[in-house]
């Protein structure tokens, strides 16, 4: 899909913003801290709708403000032009596609996919195993609503256990809600199975074309318990209970499983060399990228914060020419991005106003 038109009102720091997008590159180019990475993470929220980088909405919201607003003209390839007006308040979030109202967020997830790169992805390599769960939660929700939903009920089911575990409640208590964790759970370690051997595949091949074929690199799925059934699961919940009495917290389960990342072979978190982390983490999101291609038709636009100048000039040749060719790519900056990675159309930012093309030529 391309994004054609991006309407901010009171989102962060932009008051109001009307940016028209011409070609399939553009370019945000500012000082530190003047609103690049919020016109991105806007661009972002249509995907699932929420921000690659806060877990609460109303921190989007302009300070002193209301409610915040995106309206977001695209072309995309399964329903032509398309209009998507989020409003986003304290109480909640609003949206319409094509001015009609959509009730069911499940069914819009997935449609709009967005790729983020960003600086903070090195995290995914170097940080706990939360961080590369949720990476592989959301691209495995974003084009499955089985696995959304087994999801759901499973971190709420779990939840609740733990509410009962802490305060004590009985056996019978348990017992149901490990009927709703245990088919879930078995799902979900389905599905993430079939997932992540399908997304191995992809991160091999784009580590390759980023590494240059140094080094091999995988990505593996390390279960917590690789119950394959439901009633295996129940079974394991009940044999713990005393356990997670003792702990008060559900102690084994997807929620504690690992995406494991190696390069040529070892962990990439205690061996792999910065360069080849930085390497893996592009890997991951290109893998992210193709997958979504792959799954629904639809060419994720990609959202690329601050990375492209803080690569290396060989790196960041390879990184480009591993990247999807039609995709459209919106890129920010402090300044403009080398010559080899083609023509961009400029915006300059600057305490939350853009201005068309002024750095172009600068
Ligand atoms: N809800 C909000 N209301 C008003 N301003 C906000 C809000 N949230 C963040 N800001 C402001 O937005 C600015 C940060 O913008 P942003 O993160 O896009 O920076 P940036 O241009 O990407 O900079 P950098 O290059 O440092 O990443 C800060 O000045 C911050 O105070």
């Amino acid at each position: 899909m391309r994004l054609r038109s991006l309407t901010l009102r009171d989102f962060r720091n932009i008051p109001l913003a009307r940016l028209e997008f011409t070609g399939r590159q553009q370019f945000f180019l500012g000082a530190n801290g003047q609103g690049k990475t919020n016109l991105l993470e806007a661009a972002g929220f249509l995907t699932a709708l929420r921000s690659f980088r806060a877990a609460d909405n109303r921190v989007l919201i302009r300070h002193g403000q209301a409610a915040a607003a995106i309206v977001c003209e695209l072309e995309h390839e399964r329903r032509g032009d398309t209009k998507i007006t989020v409003k986003i308040a304290p109480t909640g979030k609003e949206l319409w596609c094509d001015q009609e109202r959509v009730a069911r967020l499940a069914d819009y997830v997935g449609q709009f996919p967005t790729v983020v790169f960003s600086s903070q992805d090195l995290q995914l390599v170097r940080g706990t195993p939360t961080g590369r769960r949720r990476w592989l939660d959301l691209t495995l929700a974003a084009m499955d609503g089985a696995y959304l939903r087994a999801l759901q009920n499973y971190t709420r089911a779990v939840a609740e256990r733990n509410a009962l575990l802490k305060r004590g409640g009985s056996e019978a208590e348990l017992s149901a809600f490990e009927q709703t964790i245990a088919p879930a759970a078995a799902d979900l370690v389905q599905r993430r199975t079939e997932g992540v051997a399908a997304l191995a595949a992809e991160v091999a091949a784009a580590y390759s074309r980023v590494a240059d074929g140094a080094e091999p690199a995988t990505i593996g799925y390390e279960p917590n318990s690789a119950e394959a059934t439901a009633a295996g699961w129940l079974e394991r919940l009940a044999k713990g209970r005393a356990r997670d009495r003792q702990f008060r917290s559900t102690l084994s389960g997807p929620h504690r499983d690992e995406v494991a990342l190696s390069v040529q072979g070892r962990a990439a978190r205690e061996f792999a060399s910065e360069g080849q982390q930085r390497s893996l983490v592009l890997a991951l999101r290109l893998a992210q990228a193709a997958w979504f291609h792959a799954r629904s038709g639809v060419r994720p636009v990609l959202l690329a914060d601050d990375v492209l100048g803080e690569l290396d000039p060989a790196r960041r040749r390879r990184f480009w020419s591993a990247v999807d060719g039609e995709a459209q790519v919106l890129a920010t900056g402090t300044s403009l991005p080398a010559a080899d990675l083609g023509a961009w159309e400029v915006f300059a930012v600057k305490d939350g106003e853009f201005g068309e093309d002024l750095g172009a030529g600068a």
